[in-house]
């Protein structure tokens, strides 16, 4: 993989240079909740500018159809790269079409613009081979050369993150280099006991990881969204919890093969409970009960982890030599289904485990609820994607770069 630094070394003063980052942020209407997405690209930007290029900067944001959905646009995300970069930061208000080609021919050496997201356009996460490329096409014709630092999005096989790199010149970010150097250590060389703590709620993404990491974990910890659909495989009600109904059967698989390879997979043994999903604007009291897991009532939904299921992980954690958690134990968001995964953040400071924490919502929750992020081994902007990494998969968006 050639990396930015020989890019450098090769001259880049006035070429154009696409950097595909990952800016997808947590937003509260525009508001951004946490920016370490954006500050983590800033090494690559900063490095380009400084040098001459002429620097457009690309990136998905949340999941929106395949067009504009101003609920999703990166302008917020812009206007906080210029304020960290100390620079005006140009913005086209859309990915290809005349604002983005007028925004980058506009673009002076050692300046930075913003596209917008790259998910606006039904070609960036198209199925079809021949509509990504056509996509890719559009997207090369912006640029000189490629930079990938979108580390978080490398698991996705997407025009931007795939095909483009064939199209162009294309190097590895700063930040790629650096997530792929920790984690290439833990799939080498991992210490044992090994823990793995998963949470979240991109539940169908994630089970499917399971099955690997059931040949290399020794100990599998799970909460948030997913760990409801390992309470009914088990039999259990869990009224209106977050359910991936087509994977039971494989869950109930992974549950008898955590068994018979001596893995240990911990489910919650409670779990707080609302009728309703709490909002998140207000942060209105929400109430919750906490309640055994195997008798969550109808017409409730488990958000959080419980207190006895808070105590049980942390004891889990605490003799582990490495631990890599990704997605929060509950709604972190709000106060009353925080405590979860603050109890999982607190047993892995207090542990003197390896601790890798990765995904956009895991590392925005350990800087939100307060903790140090420099206290834990490495914060990956990456959750799905460093998942996929640790099984042994091959990414979409290294591989492109690695020709
Ligand atoms: N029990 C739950 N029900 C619904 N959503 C949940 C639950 N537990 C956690 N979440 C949500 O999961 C989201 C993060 O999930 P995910 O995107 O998978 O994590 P990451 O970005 O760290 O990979 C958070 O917004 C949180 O509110
Ligand atoms: O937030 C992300 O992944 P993560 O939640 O696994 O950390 C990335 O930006 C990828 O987004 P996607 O899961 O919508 O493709």
């Amino acid at each position: 993989m050639k990396t930015i630094d020989e890019l450098l070394a090769e001259g880049v003063a006035g070429k154009r240079v696409f950097v595909r980052a990952d800016l997808n942020v947590p937003l509260a209407g525009t508001t951004i909740t946490d920016d370490g997405r954006i500050r983590a690209v800033l090494p690559t930007v900063k490095a380009l500018a400084e040098a001459g290029a002429r620097v457009v900067v690309a990136s998905h944001l949340g999941r929106p159809k395949g067009a504009p959905d101003p609920a999703f646009s990166l302008a917020p995300a812009a206007a906080r790269l210029g304020e960290l970069l100390g620079a005006e930061v140009a913005f086209a208000t859309d990915t290809v079409g005349e604002s983005a080609q007028a925004v980058v021919a506009g673009l002076g050496d050692g300046q930075v613009a913003v596209v917008e997201n790259l998910r606006f356009n039904a070609g960036e996460t198209s199925k079809d081979d021949a509509e990504r490329a056509a996509f890719a096409d559009r997207l090369a014709a912006l640029a000189d050369v490629y930079v990938g630092d979108g580390f978080g999005a490398v698991h996705r096989k997407h025009a931007s993150v795939f095909d483009l790199p064939a199209k162009l010149p294309h190097y590895a970010g700063y930040l790629i280099a650096t997530e792929v150097g920790v984690l290439k250590k833990l799939t080498d060389e991992v210490q044992r006991p090994y823990v793995v703590a998963l949470g979240g709620a991109k539940v169908s993404d994630k089970l499917a990881v399971i099955d690997e990491l059931l040949g290399k974990a020794d100990r599998l910890l799970i909460g948030g969204g997913m760990a409801y659909t390992f309470l009914k495989a088990k039999g259990y009600e869990i009224g209106n919890s977050l359910l991936q109904e087509d994977q039971i059967p494989a869950v109930q698989e992974y549950l008898e093969r955590a068994e018979k390879n001596g893995v240990e997979l911990v489910l919650p043994v409670d779990t707080l409970v609302a009728a309703d999903f709490p909002d998140l604007k207000t942060k209105a009291p929400a109430n919750p009960t906490a309640v055994a897991a195997d008798a969550i009532p109808a017409g409730q939904q488990g958000l959080d982890i419980g207190p006895e299921t808070r105590k049980l992980y942390a004891s889990k954690l605490a003799d582990a030599a490495t631990v890599f958690w990704n997605g929060p134990m509950g709604v972190f968001e709000h106060p009353d289904y925080a405590e979860g995964t603050k109890a999982v953040a607190q047993a892995l400071l207090d542990s003197p485990a390896f601790t890798v924490v990765g995904g956009g919502d895991s590392a925005a929750a350990v800087r939100i609820l307060g903790f140090d992020e420099t206290a834990f081994g490495h914060i990956s902007t990456g959750g799905g994607a460093s998942l996929e990494y640790l099984e042994g998969k091959t990414l979409p968006g290294l591989a492109a770069l690695e020709d």
